[in-house]
């Protein structure tokens, strides 16, 4: 048996094979080890082989942690019981079961998609990222290059977090850097092709096959792009592994960076859109207070929205319309949540009678899905806005479908196909009679005598039973002359005879095997129906997309009711002026009231002479974080067509948001907290454009004071001369606030400061902040006293070593006279030289007139001889 254990799992080393022993699926070896590990199984022994076992019945339990840990299952089958002493049973893997390609109802997330990536790299370094949801038939795929391929790769695995991924298998050696983003996926499992998987002729031909198209351009894809390679793998895939049916795949949807607003991997991860820091879990996160959708198809939805927040102004305004009209319509908005709590998952049900997978309660599901679609139809009245309400065909279509359910499956029906009790009395004539004639066989024979009676005149025509001949017709001597042709003799008797019929032994044949009939029967009528259903899948996908649609936009409605939240205006200037703003997660979790709003203007317009720079400086704990949060979800809220948490908020859509807070370590991929901090800076400076929303916290914080504080002034520098996108800044290093330059504003959160007390008011205003109360803070967090005596002696040292820079405190905000040059500042941290300096090789000077590289030099040389 173990021989036979080692060849069958030779040929699936890649896979966990659940090896079947009578009522167990047994695992040996390393998978023993592994499993028992994952699954929190005992670990045994046979013959000194490590082994574990979980029973048959129970197996789908256990196969869903597998799958959600990132492991491919191979389940092989007994598929002979041999006799004693007849050797051992014949055993062969019947299915294999991956996170990426399962479809059961067990192993999937109900409100996330299941997604499968492949990746492809092509010989001259373009990226190819395609991925598809097989429960839903949604397929997709971009293509980049570049140096931010690295980071491009790490957003797109965040973005769409696959259960599962292709890759070539020399990408470690080719592109150690790309490689090196699969890393930080801990529970994806990762499949490694040989590059010759990769043929764009073949892969071509097999998209077109997939998509039943003669070719691929109305997808955009030609023959050269190296996404067809990555799609075609995913497809083949498929069909090896699920031996899927894909034709609820219909094509893909090839998208690029500029289509939304683009969220790198750390942003998504720093704002916690929906997953927090701590445990990853959606607690705390901006969908969990978005989310209040009643259909997992419309929290998926939501979810791939706040992945895809929109750019184009009117796209997000109609969608705003939207939710506006339903915040409006209170009444109707109660409604329609009622009603669509009663709609079932549409999409993934449709799928699975695409894949030939639906069973009958599926069947039913969608019947009721549909019905409650048609329902919610009837709510919006001809004045509600044109994209809420149904055109007269598809409702036609929707309503055929429902009455081919309804008139046709039973209520309870069955999940098992082989079981009967799948169709309706009144569907089927043949099944109607077969089940007449199980409930009432003797009924049926006395049925058939006295039709025989009626057409022959033999008035004491019998219907008999015996075991040797089975049923028969007995016709005495005296009407023997009355015997039509289709009787047939079996036997004379001294008083008559005895006949059968064609008839009769038809009615005896489906007596006897009336039961399987009937279950055979109704497993083709319900193999019909599914494929009547499965051929309008149009239909279904119709229902289901306008499903999740009104599901989210009436989430975005009844979160806005429930936190009075506003709807923001927008505007193309460049402007972004938010009035009271909140934070819509840290809100929710204050008392009631106690959450202090706060607002910020800025303009990136060239024209404008408003700041697009806000310089924060505060204490510790002052709520620098929050507000800087805030904004950014303020913004990425209004993008998504949803209300925010705010008095007023008119904005300019933006094209990129960068979140980069605090300073964490990916000790995974072996680098430390200062070079994670100076890669993300550097992404952000190299990908930030004028219509960007910048919010740094604390950059520079990782190393030294001095390099710190010059990372922090360049970087600032930069975002605010060469790339003028709107930024928040918020830093501990108070000598920042004497920079001066005319669109850079300073802000500090206000702290209330009296005898010996520090209170953080939450609240921001113009001007500098003039102490850290680092050691306040510590003094709540419960350092000793002692400790934090000496800290206070060694702050009162620095300030008598420097006692120009510790003067300097708060200074005027925005107010900024002078609009030109930076003012000087303390001699210690930026001495003139270095100013120069760093100005200097901050010059372009390709676009430098003469005339402006003479005024330099001689405002240069006016600094350094004092005058
Ligand atoms: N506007 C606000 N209203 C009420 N509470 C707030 C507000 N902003 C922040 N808080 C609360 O104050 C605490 C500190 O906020 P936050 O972390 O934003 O401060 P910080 O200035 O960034 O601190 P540090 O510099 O130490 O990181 C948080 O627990 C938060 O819940």
């Amino acid at each position: 048996m173990m021989a036979q254990y080692l060849r069958i799992k030779e040929d699936h080393r890649d896979a966990v094979l659940f090896f079947r022993l009578g009522d167990f699926y047994e695992m040996f070896h390393q998978d023993a080890i592994e499993v028992s590990r994952l699954l929190n199984l005992t670990l045994t022994q046979r013959a000194g082989n490590p082994m574990c076992g979980i029973p048959y019945h129970a197996s789908r339990v256990y196969i869903a942690r597998l799958l959600r840990a990132g492991k491919k299952i191979a389940i092989c089958e007994q598929l002979t019981i041999p006799g004693p002493g007849k050797g051992i049973a014949e055993r062969k893997v019947v299915e294999i079961i991956t996170p990426g390609t399962a479809v059961e109802e067990e192993y999937l997330e109900q409100n996330v998609n299941n997604y499968l990536a492949s990746f492809y790299v092509s010989p001259d370094g373009v990226c190819a990222y395609s991925y598809i949801d097989v429960t839903t038939g949604e397929f997709a795929g971009t293509v980049f290059s570049g140096p931010d391929s690295p980071e491009r790769f790490r957003k797109e695995l965040g973005r769409i977090q696959p259960r599962e991924i292709l890759v070539p298998q020399s990408l470690g050696d080719s592109y150690p850097i790309l490689a090196e983003a699969l890393a930080d996926q801990s529970s994806m499992l990762i499949n490694r092709y040989p590059e010759w998987s990769y043929n764009l002729q073949s892969a071509y031909k097999r998209l077109c096959g997939a998509f039943r198209t003669a070719s691929l351009q109305s997808f955009g894809l030609t023959e050269a792009s190296p996404l067809v390679a990555s799609a075609a793998l995913v497809i083949e895939y498929l069909n090896q592994t699920a031996g899927a049916a894909l034709s609820h795949v219909s094509g893909i949807t090839v998208y690029g960076e500029t289509d939304f607003l683009s969220i790198d991997d750390s942003t998504r991860k720093n704002l916690e859109l929906v997953q927090n820091l701590r445990d990853g879990s959606s607690s705390y996160t901006l969908y969990e207070v978005l989310n209040q959708t009643r259909t997992a198809m419309g929290a998926r939805l939501l979810r791939a929205w706040i992945h895809h927040p929109l750019t184009d102004r009117s796209a997000i305004e109609e969608r705003n319309s939207l939710v506006d009209y339903l915040y409006r319509s209170q009444r109707l908005l109660a409604r329609l949540r009622d009603h669509l709590s009663t709609v079932l998952d549409i999409e993934r049900l449709a799928a699975r009678v695409s894949m030939e997978r639906a069973h009958g309660k599926d069947l039913v599901a969608l019947k009721q899905s549909l019905e409650a679609f048609l329902k919610i139809q009837q709510i919006f009245s001809s004045d509600a806005p044109a994209s809420f309400r149904m055109e007269a065909a598809v409702a036609d279509s929707i309503l055929q479908l429902k009455e081919l359910l309804s008139s046709s499956l039973k209520e309870d029906c069955s999940i098992l196909l082989t079981e009967g009790n799948l169709i309706k009395d009144g569907w089927s004539p043949r099944l109607d009679e077969l089940r007449a004639l199980r409930d009432n066989s003797q009924a049926v024979l006395d049925a058939y005598v006295a039709e025989e009676r009626d057409n022959t005149g033999i008035q004491n025509l019998k219907i008999r039973y015996n075991r040797l001949i089975g049923y028969y017709l007995e016709v005495s001597k005296g009407n023997l002359h009355a015997v039509p042709s289709h009787f047939i003799r079996r036997r004379s008797l001294s008083n008559g005879e005895r006949f059968t019929t064609d008839r009769l032994v038809e009615l005896e044949t489906e007596l006897n095997g009336v039961h399987a009939n009937i279950t055979e029967l109704e497993q083709q009528l319900f193999l019909e129906i599914r494929a009547r259903v499965g051929a309008d899948l149009e239909t279904l996908s119709y229902a289901a997309k306008r499903i999740s649609r009104l599901d989210a936009l009436q989430s975005f409605a009844h979160a806005a009711t429930l936190y009075a939240w506003t709807k923001p205006a927008f505007s193309d200037s460049g402007v972004m002026d938010i009035r009271g703003g909140r934070h819509p997660v840290v809100e929710l979790h204050l008392p009631s009231g106690s959450f202090v709003p706060n607002g910020i203007t800025l303009d990136s317009a060239a024209e404008s002479d408003a700041p697009s720079f806000a310089l924060i400086t505060g204490p510790n704990m002052a709520g620098k974080s929050t507000f800087l949060r805030q904004t950014a979800l303020i913004t990425l809220m209004a993008q998504l067509g949803s209300f925010v948490p705010a008095e007023s908020v008119v904005l300019t859509p933006v094209d990129r948001i960068f979140c980069r807070v605090g300073a964490s370590d990916n000790l995974a991929r072996g680098e430390s907290t200062f070079l994670v901090e100076m890669t993300e800076t550097a992404h952000i400076l190299r990908t930030a454009t004028k219509s960007s929303l910048v919010i740094m916290d604390e950059v520079g914080r990782g190393t030294s004071t001095e390099d710190g504080l010059a990372i922090a002034r360049s970087v600032t520098e930069y975002l605010l001369h060469s790339i003028g996108a709107k930024t928040l800044f918020a830093t501990h290093y108070h000598e920042l606030s004497h920079l001066q330059f005319p669109r850079l504003a300073h802000f500090c959160l206000d702290v209330l400061e009296s005898e010996g007390t520090v209170v953080f008011l939450k609240k921001l205003r113009s001007g500098a902040s003039a102490n850290s109360y680092g050691i306040h803070v510590a003094r709540l967090a419960g350092i000793p006293d002692q400790v934090l005596e000496a800290a206070k002696k060694y702050v009162k040292l620095r300030e008598n070593d420097f006692p120009e820079a510790s003067a300097l405190s708060s200074v005027p905000d925005a107010a900024i006279e002078a609009k030109s040059k930076p003012i000087s500042f303390g001699p210690s941290l930026f001495p003139e030289e270095e100013l120069i300096l760093n100005e200097l090789l901050s010059i372009s000077i390709e676009s430098l007139t003469p005339l402006q590289a003479l005024t330099y030099l001689d405002g240069w040389k006016r600094k350094l001889s004092g005058s």
